[in-house]
């Protein structure tokens, strides 16, 4: 079953075409890799999935309805966060509304995502204080506790270490595994693609049709120019 459909669809930003006729299914409960270079367009694909930019036409159609959609940037240092605890930050996720305290519920849904993302000993360290790692996984946590339908982690192991970028990514596998999350994973990593995605999605600076291959090695090794 596809959560996601897309036909024919293409970006632009004023007179300049970033690409046109994509076309690609994303299978419900599978981790798509989104590829290509610096500026290829990866990051308003998704802007377009999420309905911040229009499309130049075709369609985005979610056939199961849209998902419940959570997003993780790329770790910035001037990122969010600065003094507050990581429990805290990750307890920003709930809308509170006028009331400032968590119930005892999402203080519980709190610390097993904390605890989930190896943070509980962390739990009242400031992120500003935090390394880089401890942040995003943070920004995971705080993504999770909206038990999302579909992840996007745009470029979230960016800059990481390979330890950190494989504990992030076996947590988002955990996560899969457990709610059958979909899961888009937008990565210049190609061994990290290779290693945890299901298909690969190569977008391709002027070419008007980008590659979609159900095997990310193949994808990688085929990417059109
Ligand atoms: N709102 C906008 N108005 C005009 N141009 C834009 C806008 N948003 C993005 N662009 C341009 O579109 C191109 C694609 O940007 P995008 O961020 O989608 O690329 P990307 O593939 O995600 O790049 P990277 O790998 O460097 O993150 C870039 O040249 C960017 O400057």
């Amino acid at each position: 079953m596809n959560l996601l459909e897309v036909r024919d669809v293409g970006i632009a930003f004023g007179d300049r075409t970033l690409y046109q006729h994509l076309s690609f299914d994303l299978k419900a409960g599978t981790t798509l890799a989104l590829l290509g270079p610096n500026g290829v367009g990866k990051t308003s694909l998704i802007r377009a999935l999420l309905g911040k930019i229009s499309t130049t036409g075709g369609k985005i159609t979610w056939p199961q309805g849209t998902p419940r959609i959570a997003y993780v940037p790329q770790l910035r240092s001037d990122g969010p966060g600065g003094a507050l605890s990581i429990a805290e930050f990750v307890g920003l996720s709930f809308d509170q509304g006028l009331r400032p305290w968590l119930t005892r519920s999402e203080k519980q849904q709190v610390a097993a995502v904390l605890a989930r993302c190896n943070l509980t000993h962390l739990a009242r360290q400031r992120m500003s204080d935090a390394s880089g790692g401890e942040q995003q996984r943070a920004y995971l946590a705080q993504a999770l506790i909206r038990q999302p339908e579909l992840l996007i982690l745009d470029e979230s192991t960016a800059n990481m270490d390979v330890d950190a970028k494989e504990v992030i990514m076996r947590t988002v596998a955990d996560e899969q595994q457990r709610r059958g999350t979909t899961v888009i994973m937008v990565t210049h990593d190609l061994p990290l693609a290779g290693e945890f995605a299901d298909a690969a999605l190569t977008l391709s600076r002027g070419s008007d049709r980008a590659a979609y291959s159900a095997d990310v090695p193949d994808a990688i090794g085929g990417v059109a120019s």
